[in-house]
């Protein structure tokens, strides 16, 4: 009888245990405002990239009610200066991290300017279920008001819940879920600075409380044919903005450094100046691929508009924006060369 009741009493403690213990969420800092100090609360004067990821943390310590925190560094830079090294650094940490069976999920902290192409680079190479969850701010840490410790805490809350699996990266700010396909920053200062023009936010998370309304249908993470294990170089490729009077010097410029591809961020629904559209056309015959998009922000570059793209050899993006192209383009030229593939590359993800 004492032999049973001891064994019932370990199965109930395991059971209470299992049932009750905290999720693994792994904080992988790159630096960005969320990381930044300045000398003045009411200024607006700061550095981005200033603090480390354990004094970063220190600042919310209410998320280790919610999980067991651990926060690796892997870079500290404000990111304007993101690069593909950090890039594929990054990408490989989250991955191997991910495969653990003791990591729950991963949030990223990450400067504004190029979140959603760093969001989406892993959204396409990281092969996990699991929440990857974006996540910076607007203010710095020493202004008032500052939305980084909240945007954290908001972050972590999304990490830790089931219906983030399968979602893809994810970016979480201001209040709001967006998918790293769909978001962009659409503000130079606002602590509003994010949406996803196309499709609107896929949640929304108010002090931790999370509900997600929609999900992308375009390939990512664990259904994308990219594997970041398998890539160590990413292609030159270059952007050409898109404005009355041409710039065909760009895209002269553009094939004479060897880029294997141009973004060419057109008018309206990616229209070229005259000039510019003989310049990619050339480009095209000496071998680069060349994709359009818009400038304008919002809407599909379609194929047979006014550019005769078969005839001059250019793909199209859907209605990815000109970095997040960028990004895909990058990585398609890492594995295909038919033009008529990266064209449906564009339509899968
Ligand atoms: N709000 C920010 O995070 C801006 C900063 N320049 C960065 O991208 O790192």
């Amino acid at each position: 009888m004492t032999k049973l009741l001891k064994t019932v009493a370990i199965f109930t403690l395991i059971g209470t245990s299992v049932l009750f213990a905290k999720p693994n969420i792994i904080i992988l800092a790159t630096g960005g405002t969320i990381a930044g100090s300045g000398t003045s609360s009411t200024k607006s004067a700061y550095s981005a990239g200033a603090v480390t990821v354990d004094k970063l943390l220190a600042a919310v310590p209410s998320i280790n009610d919610m999980a067991n925190i651990k926060g690796e560094q892997i870079s500290n830079i404000g990111s304007q200066e993101m690069n593909n090294e950090v890039w594929l650094k990054l990408a490989k940490r989250a991955n191997e991290l991910l495969k653990r069976d003791d990591v729950d999920g991963v949030v990223i902290t990450h400067g504004t300017d190029t979140m959603e192409s760093t969001a989406y680079f892993l959204d396409l190479t990281v092969k996990s279920k699991k929440p990857i969850v974006f996540v910076g701010a607007m203010r710095s840490g020493s202004s008032m008001s500052a939305d980084g410790p909240m945007n954290i805490y908001n972050a972590v809350s999304v990490a830790i819940n089931k219906e983030s699996y399968e979602k893809g990266v994810v970016v979480v700010m201001n209040d709001e879920i967006h998918s790293a396909r769909e978001v962009t920053k659409v503000n130079t200062s606002s602590v509003n600075a994010f949406a996803s023009p196309n499709t609107g936010k896929i949640g929304t998370v108010y002090y931790g409380d999370v509900h997600y309304y929609m999900s992308s249908v375009k390939k990512h993470t664990y259904q994308s044919e990219f594997d970041i294990e398998k890539i160590n170089f990413l292609p030159r490729v270059e952007i050409i903005y898109g404005h009355a009077n041409g710039n065909d010097i760009f895209v002269k410029a553009a094939v004479a450094a060897d880029a294997k591809g141009i973004i060419y961020a057109g008018m309206g629904n990616g229209n070229p100046y005259p000039t510019t559209q003989d310049a990619l056309a050339q480009a095209v015959r000496e071998g680069v691929v060349v994709a359009r998009t818009s400038r304008v922000g919002s809407g599909r570059t379609n194929l047979h508009g006014e550019v005769d793209d078969e005839k001059l050899g250019f793909i199209v993006t859907d209605d990815l924006n000109a970095q997040k192209a960028r990004i895909l383009l990058m990585l398609g030229l890492t594995r295909i060369n038919s033009k008529q593939q990266l064209q449906e590359m564009f339509f899968n993800y």
